[in-house]
């Protein structure tokens, strides 16, 4: 079997159809703050972190089934200090990128334009290209809100990017279904990239207006399987919680 799935993507998953990548590596950007760990510890693990290390950057993975097939999640949890800088090693390792800011801060919302551009002056016009998707966290927070919902929906609508409004520290099951999201994404994408390209121009309209605020889908029933670190894979070291040593978990 071959996956058309570029940039040293592996397939190891026997089951997966032809046209959909057995892996899908999700960066996370965004401002310091922003909640990029807490919502990777969330999805991971199903609790929220009250403190971190910033300075701690590595990747994690996870056996998921979306829809039924199986794909491995591959979360990188960046710490840039200050905007995009030193992008190269994560802008080819991507399938998806999520840009996170927190909906209680101006600041990170305007470094998530900085992130927006970056990501799609490169990704655009690759095949397949990487999916990104604009996350306002900390939703809990909505009374010291300082970036509005349609402030949120006009920046993915000018990238044409997905936009969801999330919270780490509420419910797992909206930000599985976030990061389920983006795998269905990639799965479009790279879908659409081995396809011939015959678009009507009625589809061609639909597809360019629809980018935007999208509701989540249902949650899906998906369960975590494993949760490694792949610098603890390597190192043969136990799996789970010892990978999460730069957060206190409650
Ligand atoms: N109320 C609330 N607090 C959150 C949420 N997400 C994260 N936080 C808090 O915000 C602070 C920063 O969260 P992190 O996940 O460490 O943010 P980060 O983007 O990884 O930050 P850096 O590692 O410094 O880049 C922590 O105190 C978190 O507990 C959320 O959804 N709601």
């Amino acid at each position: 079997m071959s996956l058309m799935f570029g940039k040293a993507r592996t397939c190891n998953i026997a089951t997966v159809p032809e046209h959909e990548p057995s892996e899908c590596n999700i960066v996370i950007l965004g401002a310091l703050g922003s909640g990029k760990s807490a919502l990777t510890v969330k999805f991971l693990t199903k609790r929220f972190i009250s403190e971190y290390d910033p300075n701690l950057e590595d990747t994690y993975s996870s056996e998921e089934m979306v829809d039924q097939h199986p794909v491995l999640v591959k979360v990188m949890d960046t710490a840039d200090q200050e905007g995009p800088v030193n992008c190269e090693r994560y802008l080819g390792w991507a399938s998806a990128f999520f840009i996170v800011y927190s909906i209680d801060n101006r600041s990170s919302f305007d470094v998530c334009q900085q992130y927006m551009e970056t990501v799609t002056l490169y990704t655009k016009g690759l095949q397949p290209e990487a999916q990104v998707i604009l996350l306002g966290n900390k939703l809990d927070m909505d009374r010291h809100r300082k970036v509005s919902r349609s402030d949120g929906a006009a920046l993915a609508s000018r990238f044409g990017c997905l936009f969801f409004e999330v919270s780490a520290c509420s419910d797992f099951l909206s930000v599985q279904s976030i990061f389920h999201e983006a795998v269905r994404e990639v799965r479009r994408e790279a879908e659409r990239s081995i396809r011939p390209l015959f678009i009507s121009e009625d589809k061609a309209a639909i597809s360019l207006s629809s980018a935007c605020y999208k509701e989540l889908p249902a949650p899906a029933t998906a369960k975590l399987v494993t949760v490694k670190s792949s610098r603890a894979q390597s190192k043969r070291r136990a799996p789970t919680l010892t990978l999460l040593k730069g957060f206190k978990i409650f």
